[in-house]
């Protein structure tokens, strides 16, 4: 891609014989956020760790800015802002003076770090308890301090590994505001989660990992125009063992998951979806009701995959 600001090509990295990342090319300009989508296990952390010089990759490149990043990881390290999956902060220092060591990693000087902290303080929201320690925060406050830390030597990139996790509501949207203005304020920025709902809100592009590779790289409408004329089909069945093989072998059905009683079928045309419920009905299984609503990035990954994004 022309004018990434990082560029990722044909990244590997095994743990033993097994490949955790077995080809991963992506890129990210400045002012785009790359939403980063796979189930658990599919190499989203390891690509992270990667792209942010913390792993040696057992193949493949990552250039940042023009440069190769290993050739100079700790100038390449200054440029990205890591927000890692495991929070890691000092639960009895005040929020402001985490914000003031992570800056003096990153060699702020002493004023610096003070102006920095009290600038990412008030873009996190956190100004107002920024003299209380992080042990009496709520997860969601916790993870906005971390984001503070990771902001504060002014990275082009920030990469956020599944920044929502244990996060409240008030907090997910108030990191979500925060990732659009620094967007807006012209930041790369890379996103992973296996919520689907998120990148969909959030991502400007979106790369899916399965199995350590890229499984469907674009614009969420170029991904869903792969579903053209598709529709997702909802059905809560009344009792009863449907024939999973026997729906999934009907024509037009691209992707079918169970949850308890539950379906969730993903199919090209409304031909399919008439086609289930008469099968269903052949079982001798009624549904209690059902409901038609647009395809997801779900239906897509369960048509490429089979599988489902969330365990
Ligand atoms: N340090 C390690 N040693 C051995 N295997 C590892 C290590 N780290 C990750 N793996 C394995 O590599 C694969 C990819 O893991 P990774 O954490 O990158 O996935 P992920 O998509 O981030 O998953 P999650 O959403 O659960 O964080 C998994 O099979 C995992 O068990």
């Amino acid at each position: 891609m022309q004018d990434a600001l990082l560029q990722a090509t044909a990244l590997r990295k095994h743990y033993g014989p097994r490949p955790a990342v077995a080809d991963v090319s992506l890129a990210v300009r400045r002012g785009e956020l790359l939403g980063l989508l796979g189930p658990n296990g599919a190499g989203k952390s390891t690509t992270v760790a990667m792209l942010c010089g913390l792993l040696p990759p057992d193949g493949g490149e990552i250039r940042l800015g023009g440069q190769a990043l290993l050739a100079e990881p700790d100038a390449a390290k200054r440029r990205i802002g890591l927000v890692p999956q495991e929070l890691a902060l000092f639960e009895t220092l005040s929020a402001r003076r985490n914000v003031e060591l992570f800056g003096a990693l990153y060699g702020l000087d002493r004023a610096r770090q003070r102006q920095r902290a009290q600038a990412v303080l008030a873009q996190v929201g956190l100004l107002e308890r920024a003299d209380e320690a992080p042990r009496a925060f709520s997860g969601g406050m916790k993870r906005r301090l971390h984001i503070a830390c990771a902001l504060v030597h002014e990275p082009d990139l920030i990469v956020l590994d599944e920044p929502t996790a244990g996060v409240d509501p008030h907090s997910r949207n108030a990191i979500f505001e925060l990732l659009e203005g620094l967007k807006r304020a012209g930041k790369a920025l890379i996103y992973t989660s296996h919520y689907m709902e998120e990148v969909e809100r959030l991502a400007d592009r979106i790369v899916i990992l399965d199995h350590g590779r890229v499984v469907a790289e674009g614009r969420l409408a170029e991904l869903l125009q792969r579903l053209e004329g598709g529709q997702g089909l909802d059905i809560e069945l009344a009792q009863g063992e449907p024939e999973l093989a026997a729906l999934q072998s009907l024509p037009g059905v691209q992707g079918l998951r169970r949850e308890g009683s539950r379906l969730r079928l993903a199919l090209a045309d409304w031909q399919a979806g008439i086609a289930v419920l008469q099968a269903l009905a052949a079982q001798g299984l009624q549904p209690a009701r059902w409901s038609s609503s647009r395809v997801t990035l779900e239906d897509l990954f369960l048509t490429l995959t089979g599988r489902q994004l969330r365990d």
